[in-house]
Order: structure tokens, then sequence, then C-alpha cells
């Protein structure tokens, strides 16, 4: 959003002042007493002298609408500038004192890292970690470094032990004042620090005399009488003693094991600083008037590896304001641009910017580790570990219900985050997986074998696979709408699968995820394209409730390459660096370029990983994804199989059976509906051609209703409207249906002969 652009209305009122400035008096107008007008605004409007009339209407009239016209917008004073009326109640009060104070927002009692185990465990194992680096780096250290410079040190050290000890015998310390004392003919003084010096020269000699000769026994006993171990002993602490005794005071023994890295503390003057610079109007003008143009909400605190301001922008401005302008931000508050994140506050109003600044660029924060790349299984009816957002916290994604488009620039991290999910999936041994990776490069490979069906493949063949995998999705989608439906009340209230539901295997209603990674050659595709898209649309829109869940990537996210009912229709997004609008909001939704959710923002390369989530949580995030190599991918790959074997759950694919054939036309629903809707009825209702479709094939349209038939045919175009007919008992109604022309022509559309319609 431009700034210049913010300010627009303010300045056109200031510049032109024609329509709105004083009005020159015109002498044959009506002349507006002023104090009477003032006096009538000041009374209520129930009063019966109320305002006055300028449109001349009867009081009756008044009383519904008190200040038509002029009145009811503005107001002119005597220097002719027009004013807002007010409008604010005497009598209306705000929220009371438990309205008020129930809607306070409660900061946790404890940290968040001290609720959450595995916040928790990643706190204890940083820590952990960070000693063990310590010990190690000085350990390794200790028999090639810091003996060799001790030993180096020691004879130094043994002089610098005789000096200190004759020093300490002469009484050297006390000769400046004694100079000092006879420099100054202080005669009384200078004789008090003289005999002071000859008692403690007498006294030290002594103790020194005596030390020497306890010494030199301790060396010869340790000569001639000690045992080697002592000796070795006595030899170490001597060298170790005159070593540090022996070491110039520049030059350390040892150096650190971990540099911290100095970053400056975040503190309110910086952030006013900043915001200040970053071009919004209604901020610049406040600190030019000298003051602080942004209200900190609460003192900036330290959260995770950085420092938070939770700041009120002024009236007006939006946190999208502020994301547009990050990279100014970040160089008003002198940090790289991978450390500042301006973000919305779920809980608060628009103008609530959460400002979080990290210590540390997240693109250099190091790979984030997947909390279940080395131990331990995952139940599809919770989100998915997914990564961290800046500020250390974890996000995870949720499958159930849920549909997930990934989409950016090639190289930015695609494959990566969809292995996350593929992962996630695969080690729920209740899961179905159908994975097809159409760039060829066998990026998903270490999950085929537990995948019901699998492909990696460019050509022709691997996209016809795909293709075919959709057409079986969109009719095991219309098999599980009548399984469903068919389920008691109380097993399945809501006509959605459920963790209990899914556990009973006879009902075959396991959770069941196909991933098309680079789908965009599967969409494009000149043969199979169009009918992919369309099956991909109806299982996107159906399948939701009924676990089957889709997870598509792209690196071309454009109309031809992904359909508009898929990316119209995705609940979770994730948009790792993209090109421009376009592909963002693609991505990411109708208007998130707009509302300043933009993954261009992003670095090429060094943001791999980086990304918008949107759809996870209540408003879009940056996370970081959580990184799974290969090699780490394949050992998950090999658990999830054993989880599988053990429940029983391997099928397809992975045990290498032959894949199932779409059956294509005998499943073809608007084939269906043209083979149930003769040519001479032109008109059909839809309950009708349900209960028709459901006698040609049950076993796929059973149980079906006029609104199944209606959500079906929307993805092909066939819309239904008012049709005109007689129920079974002879009464004429009008009930929803369709016009059989529609589905012939959908057909010769889809099968691209228009004509033939
Ligand atoms: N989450 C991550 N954390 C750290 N580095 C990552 C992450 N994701 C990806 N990268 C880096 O980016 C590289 C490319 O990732 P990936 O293959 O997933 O990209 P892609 O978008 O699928 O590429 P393409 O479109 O060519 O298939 C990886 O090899 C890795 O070095």
């Amino acid at each position: 959003m431009n700034h210049e652009e913010d300010n627009e209305p303010i300045r056109r009122s200031e510049a032109d002042p024609a329509p709105t400035g004083p009005v020159p008096a015109d002498p044959g107008g009506d002349v507006v007493d002023l104090d009477k007008a003032r006096a009538a605004r000041g009374e209520s409007p129930d009063s019966p002298t109320a305002a006055p009339n300028p449109t001349g209407r009867e009081s009756g009239d008044q009383s519904a609408d008190p200040k038509p016209t002029e009145s009811a917008d503005s107001e002119v004073d005597e220097s002719g500038d027009e004013r807002p009326v007010m409008v604010d109640g005497p009598a209306l009060s705000g929220p009371g004192l438990m309205e008020g104070v129930r809607g306070a927002e409660r900061l946790p009692i404890l940290a968040p890292w001290l609720k959450s185990l595995p916040e928790f465990i990643t706190a204890m194992g940083w820590l952990l970690g960070y000693i063990w680096h310590t010990f190690a780096f000085h350990a390794i250290r200790t028999p090639f470094v810091y003996a060799p410079k001790l030993a180096a040190r020691a004879p130094r050290g043994v002089l610098n032990a005789l000096v200190s000890t004759g020093r300490w015998a002469a009484d050297t310390e006390g000769e400046p004042l004694r100079q000092a004392a006879a420099s100054h003919e202080r005669a009384e003084e200078y004789l008090k620090l003289s005999r002071q010096r000859d008692r403690r020269v007498r006294l030290r000699g002594a103790l020194t005399i005596l030390g020497t000769i306890v010494t030199l026994i301790l060396a010869l006993y340790l000569a001639f009488g000690a045992s080697l171990r002592v000796q070795v002993v006595a030899a170490a602490v001597a060298v170790v003693g005159f070593g540090i005794l022996g070491a110039p005071a520049d030059k350390p023994l040892s150096s650190r094991a971990v540099i911290k890295t100095q970053v400056q503390k975040l503190t309110s003057d910086i952030v006013i600083k900043a915001m200040a610079s970053i071009g919004i109007g209604q901020i610049a003008s406040a600190v030019a008037k000298g003051q602080d143009g942004i209200k900190f909400v609460s003192p900036v605190t330290r959260e995770g590896p950085g420092w938070r301001a939770d700041i009120d922008l002024p009236l007006g401005v939006t946190v999208a304001d502020v994301v547009d302008r990050r990279s100014r931000l970040a160089s008003g508050l002198r940090r790289p641009l991978g450390c500042v994140w301006p973000d919305a506050d779920p809980n608060e109003h628009e103008g609530r910017l959460i400002l979080w600044v990290g210590d540390r660029d997240l693109s250099k924060t190091g790979n984030v580790v997947w909390p279940l790349e080395k131990h331990g299984q995952h139940d599809m009816f919770r989100p998915i570990p997914f990564g961290q957002d800046p500020r250390g916290r974890g996000k995870a994604v949720p499958m159930i219900q849920h549909n997930v488009l990934v989409g950016s620039l090639p190289g930015q991290g695609k494959t990566s985050a969809i292995r996350v999910l593929a992962c996630g999936a695969a080690l729920d041994p209740t899961v179905e997986l159908w994975i097809h990776e159409n760039k060829g490069t066998g990026d998903l490979d270490s999950l085929e074998c537990v995948s019901h069906r699998f492909v990696s493949g460019i050509d022709d063949d691997s996209i016809k696979y795909a293709a075919d995998s959709l057409k079986l999705l969109r009719a095991e989608v219309m098999r599980r709408a009548g399984v469903i439906k068919k389920l008691p009340k109380d097993l399945c209230p809501d006509k959605r699968i459920t963790r209990d539901i899914a556990n009973k295997r006879s009902l075959k209603l396991w959770p069941l995820v196909g991933i098309f990674d680079e789908c965009q050659n599967l969409f494009a595709h000149p043969k199979y394209g169009k009918q992919a898209g369309e099956d991909a649309e109806f299982v996107i829109k159906l399948g939701r409730a009924l676990g089957v869940i889709l997870i598509l990537a792209t690196q071309r996210p454009d109309k031809e390459s992904l359909p508009t009912g898929i990316s119209g229709n995705v609940s979770i997004r994730f948009c790792l660096k993209v090109a421009g609008q376009t592909e963002n909001d693609m991505i990411l939704g109708t208007s998130a370029y707009k509302n300043g959710i933009r993954a261009t923002i992003f670095r090429p390369e060094v943001d791999a990983g980086n990304g918008y989530l949107a759809g996870a949580g209540p408003t879009p995030s940056v996370v970081r994804v959580a990184y799974l190599d290969d090699p780490a991918a394949t050992r998950i790959g090999q658990r999830a199989r054993k989880l599988r074997e053990a429940l029983g759950s391997l099928s397809g694919h992975a045990l290498g059976e032959s894949p199932e054939q779409a059956s294509g036309p005998s499943y073809d629903l608007l084939a269906d509906v043209l083979a149930v809707v003769p040519g001479s009825e032109e008109r059909v209702w839809n309950e009708r051609v349900a209960a028709r479709l459901g006698e040609l094939r049950p076993e796929v349209y059973a149980g079906w209703k006029g609104e199944n038939v209606t959500s079906a045919l929307k993805p092909h175009g066939v819309s239904t409207q008012g049709v005109a007919g007689t129920t079974d008992d002879g009464n004429r109604t009008t009930r929803r249906g369709i016009v059989r022309a529609d589905v012939a022509k959908a057909i010769a559309e889809r099968d691209g002969n228009p004509g033939a319609a």
C-alpha cells in the first residue's frame, strides 16, 4: 500500500477548499442564527422544541428525523469551517467495570515454554546441547592445546612467583608511600612507615625462610621419596599452577566455546524512531510534533529468541500498512530484514501490531527439527507438526476436514513442505496414502513403501496414473457419502468421519490422503488435465467431511495449471517465495496481497523453507518448515511401514499389488444423469434424478437426495433451477431441477466437442 495514497484525502481537503471551505455570505440566502442552532443541538432529540427545521418540514417529520440535510453531517462555526456534529448521547456510558474486566487479556502465569512439553523439551535440549558443546570444546583442547601452553608458561610462572615472593618479603608495596612522605619532608610519617616496614620485613623474612625450607624439603621428598603417581600429580599441579602464574595478561589460556552474538536491545525509543521512518503520515507527523505517534500497550519484552513490542497504531492505520513497509522498518531498526516480523494480534483490533524483532535472521536459524523425526507416531485427527514461526513457536497443520495447497517458485521448498505433511500422514498407520510426484525426480520415493498408490514421473503414463487416481478418488468420495449416510446417528451425529469411525476398518472410512506434487504437470496436460481438474475440484468440495484429503503442490500457480475451482476451495494454503501478486493470490487466496499477506517478501534461495501459512490458525503467519532430508524421510518411511505391518493396514502398491484402473465412463456422473433422463424429458427434478441414479448404480449413488445431485453437478457447470412438475399425488408444484440440455452441453464441452450438444 502506498503511503502517498494513505494521506490523499487529507491533502486533498487542505489543498482544495472550494467544496468544503467557508461559503461567502449570500445576501439572498437564509441566515443561520448560530447561537440558536448551537442551543438547539444541545437539547435532547426528544424535546418538542428540538432543532430548527431548515427544510421547513412539519414538526411530525422532525421527531423522526430531527436534523435532516446539512445539520446531520456538519455545522458551521464563526470562521466558516465545517465541523462534524458530535453524536455522543450524554446519557450513554461505556461498558461497566465487570464488562471491562471480563474483556481484559490475562497474561500467562507461566512462560509458554514451561507449559508446552514439546517447547520445554526443545528448551532443555538446547541447554544440554550448550553445556555439552562447551565441555567437548575444552575437553578436546586440554591435552593438545592447554597442556603444552601451560608447560611452556611454567618457567616464567616460577620466575614470577619468586619475584612476587621477594617483593612481598621486602614490603615493596609500601615503598611509594614512604617515598612520598620523604619527598614532602613529613618526617614523622616517614619514621612511622619505616618502623612498620622493619617490623613487616622481619616477620615476612622469617616466614619466607621457613617457607623456603618447607618447599625444599617437599621438593626433595617428591624427587626422591614419593611414589611415581604422587610425583606425576605434583608435577601436574606445579605445571598448571606455574603455567597460570606465567600467563601473559593479554593472552588467556582458553578461547570461548560459544561466542554470543551481541544484539542491540530493542527499546521503545528505537521502535518509535523506526516507525516514524517508514512513511506513515500519522506517525511521522506526530513524532515531528514531539509526540510518539504510536502507543505501547505493554513494555517491550523478550519473547523466544527476540524482542516483542505490542503497539497500538494511530487511528486508521492497519497492521497491513506496516507489513507493507517491512523493509523500511528493518532499515529503521537497523536489523536484517529476516529479523523483523510485524504481525497482527488475532484477538485485537486491526490497529494492534505485534512487532517481533529476532536476534538472528530467520533464514540463518538453521533447519527446524521435526518433532516426529526420530520417534513417535501420529494421529491424523490431530494437526501435523509443520514448522516454527519466527518467534520460535511450533506451528501445526490440521488435516481432517481440510485440503492443502502449496505453491512457490522452483527450489523454494515445496517438496520439503509436502514431505513433512506426507511423513506425518505416513506415521498414522490408519491413513491410506496415494502419492503422485509428477516431477520425476523421486523426491517422495522414501514413502513408496507405505503408499497404496504411488507414481513418480513426468511422462504421459505417470500423468495418466495421477489422473486415474483423481477419478478413483471421486468415486471413493461418492462411495463414502453413501456409507456415512447409512451410519446410525449415535455413531456419526455430524455426518463426518471421526477417529472412532476411522478405526472401524470394515467401514473403509479411514483417512485417505492424496498427494499431487508438481500438479501443474497434471492439470495443464492437454489430454488428462481438464478431467483431472474437475475431479480434483469435486474431491476438494465433497471429500472434506468424508476423510478424503488432497495435498497439492505447484510451481506454476496460474489459471491453466491450477484451475480456479481448486485454488478457490482449498482451506489450507502454504505459499513460499512467489514472484508477484497474481501468484501470491492464487495460492493464498483473493485479496491476500492487498491485505499484506505477501509471499513476495521472501528472498530467493536464502528463504527456502520460509512461507506464509494460511488457514491453519486464526491469522496467516510466517512459518519456517521443518526440514527432512531424504535419508531422514526414508527412515520415517521404514518406521511407518512397521506401524502398518503391525496394524495390517499395508495395501496396494506397498504390497506390490497392481494398480486399480479408473473405471472411466462407468462412473461418469454426467453420462449417468443423461442415461436416466430420457430425451423426451426436457427438465426434471433433482430428487427424481437422485432416485433413478440410485437404481442405476446403487453401489455409487445409493441414498442420494436432490441436494447431492445439485452439489455433484455444480463443478461441471450444470446449475439447478426451479422446475415445474407434478408430484406422485398429482399436485402441480415447482422444485429444484436441471435442464437435460445443460448436461448434454457439459459433456460436449468436457469432451472437447462443444458443437455436439
Ligand atoms: N524447510 C527448509 N529448511 C531449510 N532448507 C530448506 C527447506 N526447504 C527447502 N530447503 C532448501 O531448498 C532446497 C530446495 O527445496 P525443494 O526441493 O523442496 O524445493 P522445491 O520448491 O520443491 O523445488 P522444485 O520446484 O524444483 O521441485 C532444498 O534442497 C534445501 O536446501
